[in-house]
């Protein structure tokens, strides 16, 4: 994923220290009794070979009738800890991995929602949702496991490995020394896993997003017959991850049989050489069966060490995605010496506004001054791409000016607060967005906290009340994913309450081109006269009444103003807007006078 890190650690032992310190420090009590709870299993597993030992010589060579009681007793004193000790160990590591998965996720989300508008637009919504589930979920993985692996194995090895020497410690040399090829071996094939779980994640990524578009986009994909093509997209890129998944598998479990055969080897090595000394009297049969309990017992911590490093990285991999996104470090936020916008009055002025996307190719607003005065209306016009959308996004400062300035009430945005700004606008999108919510939660978005009868009387001046009403459920009627159980012009309706509610003192509307009919499309019309009423608004205009009606109209060709004045002044000019406008007028005459809301648009693209 792109963007602009600030701090973001580069080496692993970089990736480790952050998450030590931002992760596991905050929650260092648990993680204390939770080490601890590893230690007592460490030492009730070796007390538990040790035991062995006394077991065989007092019971069996000895026949000593106590120790036939006190040594039973002793096994399950040291295991009912082992057991307490194991419960304790399993249940707070995996609370406070879900811990560590949460807070992560915080602090991702909280990036996502300050993120640039270019970022997000940069990375596909199915790569950060991805991103979002499934890296934290590696992260806690390869944290606990590590702890656990870190503290339990490595002490239950250290423990069962003293006991090995306690009994014999050349026997103990030999049955260790076996281990050292396995360090190499577990090197290497750590390099594999992370190439391997990399590629798995990018293609988890494409995955995502190729699911999520077959969904958003499930209308298109039937219209144009596009299932089987689509499902074989996803198919090939689910063979894809699952081939680099076998491949990652197929590295971590590489250890396995090759610690299985060391393991065989060592404990045949043991039994050589103990057998060797048994028969020549140096070794008691006490001491050789403890001795191989411990050896054996070690084998299973050693498997689990062995694991380690692939995990390791792993998880590094997932944090430093995941971190990309945390340190994520927004271009648009509050200048350190900015301060509210007070008492709006909504003049808006662009001054030689240049502008472009990501810095690359033409200019998408070249030099572009306007000027409306509080309170009016002004229309954009003019042909596809010529940098209406452009000119609205700028008012909120979803993108930055890359020169010249956009000033509320003669006040640069950039010097203004965020929070005032926007809270000074409200915004109505050509596609509104609605919310897997009720109604009345989708027009309270408008202002949190909200009167019930604040919701009602913005859904009766938006012209939505009525049909709200009309619903089963009324207010509490659900508007199912992005409101897609309400037709276009019921959606449009509650976006324009939800605008009313906000009672912003400017108004940026980006007119719907969807085709409403007529009874719906005079709705819409009269809700949004009545929304634009005392407020400045800038709206990218395609019916034509409201480019009659604006106060001013701006012309927008190639990112440039090309023409700017009233209706009459414009078509007496005889450019730009006159070909726009006779060329709609032609087209409305065609569909017999239903207003089009999309022609004057649609004639530019022509
Ligand atoms: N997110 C983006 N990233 C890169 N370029 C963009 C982006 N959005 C718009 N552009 C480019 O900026 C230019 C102006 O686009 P803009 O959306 O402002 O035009 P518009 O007049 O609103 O067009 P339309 O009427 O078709 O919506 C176009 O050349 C477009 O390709």
């Amino acid at each position: 994923m792109t963007g602009t890190p600030t701090e973001r650690p580069r080496t692993g032992r970089e990736l480790v220290a952050r998450l030590a310190r931002e992760e596991l420090r905050p929650a260092w009590r648990v993680l204390a009794v939770a080490i601890t709870c590893m230690v007592v299993v460490a030492l009730t597993t070796g007390a538990t070979a040790w035991l062995l030992d006394p077991a065989i010589k007092s019971i069996f060579l000895d026949r000593d009738p106590d120790m036939l009681i006190l040594i039973p007793a002793a096994v399950i004193v040291v295991s009912m800890v082992k057991a307490v000790a194991s419960y304790g160990q399993a249940m707070l590591m995996s609370s406070l991995g879900q811990r560590i998965v949460s807070n992560l996720q915080i602090r991702m989300f909280e990036a996502i929602m300050r993120a640039d508008l270019a970022w997000l637009n940069a990375n596909h919504s199915g790569r950060v949702v991805s991103s979002f589930v499934n890296d934290a979920i590696h992260v806690r993985d390869a944290a606990s496991r590590i702890i656990a692996g870190l503290v339990k194995e490595a002490l239950t090895v250290v423990v069962l490995a003293g006991v090995m020497f306690y009994q014999d410690w050349q026997l103990a040399c030999i049955a260790l020394f076996v281990l050292v090829p396995a360090v190499g071996m577990v090197k290497r094939l750590s390099r594999r896993t992370r190439k391997a779980s990399q590629r798995t994640f990018e293609e988890t990524g494409t995955l995502s997003t190729l699911v999520s578009e077959a969904l958003t986009g499930m209308r298109i994909v039937r219209a144009y017959g596009q299932e089987a093509h689509e499902t074989e997209k996803a198919t090939a890129s689910i063979e894809r991850r699952l081939a680099h998944l076998v491949k990652a598998i197929r590295a971590r479990t590489a250890s396995t049989p090759f610690t299985e055969a060391l393991t065989g080897i060592g404990i045949a090595a043991a039994i050589a050489y103990a057998g060797w000394k048994g028969q020549s009297g140096a070794m008691e049969l006490n001491e050789f069966v403890s001795f191989i309990a411990a050896m054996m017992m070690a084998y299973q911590p050693v498997r689990a060490l062995a694991g380690l490093q692939t995990q390791l990285q792993e998880g590094l991999a997932a944090a430093e995605r995941l971190y990309a996104i945390i340190d994520l470090a927004p271009t648009i936020k509050d200048a350190p010496d900015a301060s509210p916008l007070e008492a709006v009055q909504g003049q808006i002025r662009f001054d030689g506004v240049s502008f472009s996307y990501g810095g690359e190719g033409p200019p998408a607003l070249a030099e572009v001054t306007l000027d409306i005065p509080a309170g009016t209306t002004a229309a954009l016009v003019g042909p596809s791409g010529a940098g209406k959308s452009t000119v609205l996004n700028l008012v909120p400062r979803f993108y930055d000016a890359t020169a010249g300035a956009v000033r509320i009430d003669g006040t640069d945005v950039r010097a203004a607060t965020l929070a005032s700004l926007r809270g000074a606008i409200a915004l109505v999108a050509q596609e509104p967005f609605l919310f897997d919510d009720t109604i009345r939660a989708n027009i309270a978005y408008g202002r949190p906290g909200a009167s019930e009868a604040e919701i009602v009387q913005a859904a009766r001046d938006a012209a939505a009340h009525d049909f709200i009403e009309g619903l089963p459920q009324g207010y509490d009627t659900r508007v199912g994913e992005a409101g897609l159980k309400l037709s276009g012009g019921q959606r449009q309706r509650i976006a324009i309450a939800r605008a009313m509610l906000k009672n912003a003192p400017i108004l940026l509307l980006d007119e719907a081109t969807s085709a409403l009919d007529t009874e719906s499309e005079r709705q819409v019309q009269a809700a949004l006269r009545r929304l634009m009423r005392g407020r400045t608004t800038l709206v990218i205009a395609h019916r034509l009444s409201t480019v009659i009606d604006a106060d001013r109209i701006f012309v927008l060709d190639g990112g440039r103003v090309a023409e700017q004045g009233t209706h009459a002044e414009l078509l007496a000019l005889d450019g730009l807007y006159a070909r726009l406008y006779q060329t709609q007028l032609s087209d409305d005459t065609d569909t017999a006078g239903t207003p089009a809301p999309e022609e004057p648009r649609a004639a530019a693209r022509g």
